[in-house]
């Protein structure tokens, strides 16, 4: 199958070509770039001189979809909604990593404060969390990938809320990310003096994940939530550890609710459910696919606590990205993905 990556000289532009160097099925064919088209990739990117010889090309649908097949869009938010309809209307499929698709459009334009796309088109999209829903994806033509820290809170709380365990309205989200979350572009936010030997809480209240959580948990609830979510910086490069607080209903142990997890996670390969008594770091999933969860039963407040940790550029964007072209074309979901944790 024939690749282009939209946005090829961005972070998780570049995590694609990594995991996508090491697929088996696929042919990369397309790299695009808007401020650096006509160079090679290499000079962009060093990292990759020899393995990818591309010249960078703008992006236009119809001569993408002369080269290619599927494209995945790693462009940053908001800019999605320009090409997406293009390339289908071409005959791509599409695996868009940004939000512009994740929302219907109130909510979107309440929380992006941007102009949504087609109606018709975000309805068509279909909500990339691999492990939660594998036969929508398989049929799909769009699909809109999770953003990072949905990723991870998303799987860490979702057998509660599907099981009915826990009080919707007590849900509180700690969540944490390294800077690569931010995307290449310079900020100031972002600045190494300003980031390093640091820690910040960032965007109280207005998180545009907030709108991705709540929505994808009231999907499965069946009824409306709200949640508390606040998203630190953290003086790393990758890597997401969120800590979800809920109240539950019934006196469960921790005992029972590891046991709940490894039934609902049987089969999934990416999600690893740590045994009783041990939480996982980032660095135990750095620059793999894999979603390490722990949870701990406090008895005295009948709180549970569940800590997911992921790398943001993988199972958080590109990698979890793959899993879907995995499962729009039938191959098992871990093709190209069995990459090992870089440890230390
Ligand atoms: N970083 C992360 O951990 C995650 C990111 N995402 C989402 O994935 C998307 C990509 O993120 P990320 O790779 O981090 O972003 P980057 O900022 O690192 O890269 C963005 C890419 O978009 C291109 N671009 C920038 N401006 C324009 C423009 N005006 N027109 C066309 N292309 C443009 C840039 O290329 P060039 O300048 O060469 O044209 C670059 O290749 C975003 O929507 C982000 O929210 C989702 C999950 C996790
Ligand atoms: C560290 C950092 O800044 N992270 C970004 C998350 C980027 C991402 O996944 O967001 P999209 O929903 O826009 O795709 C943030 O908090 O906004």
């Amino acid at each position: 199958m024939k690749i282009a990556v939209i946005g090829a000289t961005g972070y998780t532009g570049a995590e694609l070509l990594r995991i996508l160097s090491m697929h088996p099925r696929v042919e990369v064919s397309v790299l695009t770039s808007d401020s650096s088209a006509g160079k090679s990739i290499a000079q962009l990117y060093p990292h990759v001189r020899d393995i990818y010889k591309h010249t960078l090309q703008q992006a236009d649908p119809a001569e993408i979809a002369k080269q290619a097949d599927l494209a995945f869009v790693a462009l940053p938010g908001g800019l999605s909604s320009g090409i997406v309809p293009g390339l289908i209307e071409a005959g791509l499929k599409v695996i868009d990593l940004g939000g512009d698709f994740r929302l219907p459009a109130p909510l979107y334009e309440t929380w992006y404060k941007k102009q949504a796309p087609p109606v018709e088109l975000q309805q068509q999209a279909v909500y990339g969390l691999s492990e939660w829903y594998a036969e929508e994806i398989a049929q799909a033509n769009l699909i809109t990938n999770p953003g990072c820290y949905p990723t991870a809170t998303l799987l860490g709380l979702l057998p509660l809320v599907k099981n009915g365990l826990i009080e919707l309205d007590s849900i509180v989200v700690d969540a944490k990310s390294g800077v690569s979350g931010a995307g290449k572009a310079l900020s100031l936010n972002t600045h190494y003096p300003e980031i390093n030997e640091n820690l910040k809480a960032y965007k109280l209240g207005v998180h545009q994940h907030i709108p991705e959580i709540e929505t994808q948990l009231a999907r499965v609830a069946g009824e409306d939530v709200t949640i508390s979510f606040t998203t630190h910086l953290v003086p790393m490069v990758r890597g997401i550890l969120t800590t979800s607080y809920a109240r539950l209903k019934d006196r469960w142990t921790t005992r029972d609710l590891l046991d709940l997890y490894q039934q609902v996670y049987e089969g999934a390969t990416f999600v690893r459910i740590r045994p009783e008594g041990e939480f996982p770091a980032t660095k135990e999933v750095a620059t793999s696919n894999y979603c390490d969860i722990g949870l701990y039963v406090d008895e005295r407040t009948r709180r549970v606590t569940v800590i997911s940790v992921i790398d943001n550029l993988v199972k958080g964007a590109s990698g979890q990205a793959v899993q879907n072209l995995n499962l729009m074309n039938g191959w098992d979901e871990a093709t190209g993905l069995g990459f090992v944790p870089v440890y230390p």
